[in-house]
């Protein structure tokens, strides 16, 4: 599954600003490189406000006026952060890359039915001609489980759960080969949460690569093939998910400090908070929060083997 010859979007680089009034900058996205493969679930994880989704809207060329972005991110070949406005509406979003969105409510329009609103799509993504729409949408709602009975009602009157398939149906219509999905599982029970899941790991095993950006720790465990983690605006750790949820476990203090946060696990909360992206301290981000701190961590740590830190937690593999 981590093949990389099939590497499907390659992350280079990637640095994000955001201008604030007054000169002062965000530093949202900060030197974040990583691989996906066709076929893989990558789970982008962290805590709110470390750049998740900042990043995602740069893969999808969506960020808003004030940002600045640079990098490299080569999806089949096509630098997406290079690509004009023409070439991302018209060749990436939708059929290179599909977005399963945050609020699938709010994503869907609300006077539409989903039928008809899938039926547009496929005019606007697909070749199918028109006397052959209805059944192409038919097959869409499908592959993302929409029962057809509930095809002519409107997003108000679905559950959580299937307007969460309705609007991945509309994300698989242009069949890309690059899914995103930012937080998928987002006020959802948590029985809905491992179907909403298990479904999107079907979507990968069909060959797509799936970059699944959540907080859901659980959610990532059970279908990522590799995690990685964010802490203000960079990766510090990138590892296989057997390894990162088993052992040897994280060995960035910090993902280590998530994984014991959980109920399921020492319910122990990491002791501070994260830094305001508009004013990073200088070298590791994490210095400050972290019990293992030392002068090294004056400086920001390479990547090394997966791992961003001047100390990190051995491998006990
Ligand atoms: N348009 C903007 N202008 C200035 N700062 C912004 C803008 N959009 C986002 N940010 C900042 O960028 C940082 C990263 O935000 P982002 O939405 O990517 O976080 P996230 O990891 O997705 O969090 P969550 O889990 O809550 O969705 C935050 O500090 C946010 O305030
Ligand atoms: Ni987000």
């Amino acid at each position: 599954m981590n093949d990389r010859a099939g590497t499907l979007l390659s992350v280079r680089g990637l640095t994000v600003r955001f201008r604030l009034p007054g000169g002062r900058r965000v530093a949202a996205v900060s030197d974040v490189g990583f691989d996906l493969a066709a076929g893989e679930c990558l789970a982008l994880v962290g805590e709110s406000g470390c750049g998740k989704s900042v990043l995602a809207s740069a893969l999808l060329g969506l960020l808003p006026g004030n940002a600045e972005a640079s990098g490299t991110a080569l999806l089949d070949g096509l630098d997406l952060l290079a690509a004009d406005e023409r070439t991302l509406a018209r060749r990436v979003r939708g059929r290179r890359v599909g977005l399963v969105p945050q609020s699938p409510a709010a994503h869907l329009t609300p006077v539409r039915t989903v039928r008809a609103q899938l039926e547009e799509t496929v005019r606007e993504l697909t070749p199918v001609p028109r006397g052959e729409r209805r059944a192409a949408a038919e097959a869409a709602a499908a592959r993302a489980a929409f029962p057809p009975g509930h095809l002519d009602r409107h997003p108000h009157e679905l559950s959580g759960g299937l307007a969460q398939r309705a609007a991945t149906a509309l994300a698989l219509v242009g069949d890309a080969p690059l899914l995103l999905a930012d937080e998928p599982t987002t006020g959802l029970d948590r029985a809905l949460v491992d179907r909403t899941a298990d479904e999107l790991r079907r979507h990968t095993d069909d060959g797509r690569g799936l970059l699944l950006i959540t907080h859901d720790l659980a959610a990532a465990e059970r279908i990522a093939d590799r995690v990685a983690v964010m802490y203000a605006g960079r990766i510090v750790e990138v590892a296989p998910a057997a390894r990162f949820f088993g052992a040897p476990g994280p060995r960035h203090p910090y993902a280590r400090g998530l994984l014991d946060a959980l109920p399921t696990r020492a319910f122990a909360p990491i002791p501070g908070l994260p830094p305001e992206l508009s004013a990073l301290p200088d070298g590791c981000a994490f210095a400050p929060r972290c019990a293992r701190v030392t002068d090294a961590c004056r400086t920001v740590p390479e990547p090394r083997d997966g791992v961003a830190c001047h100390h990190p937690e051995e491998s006990r593999a």
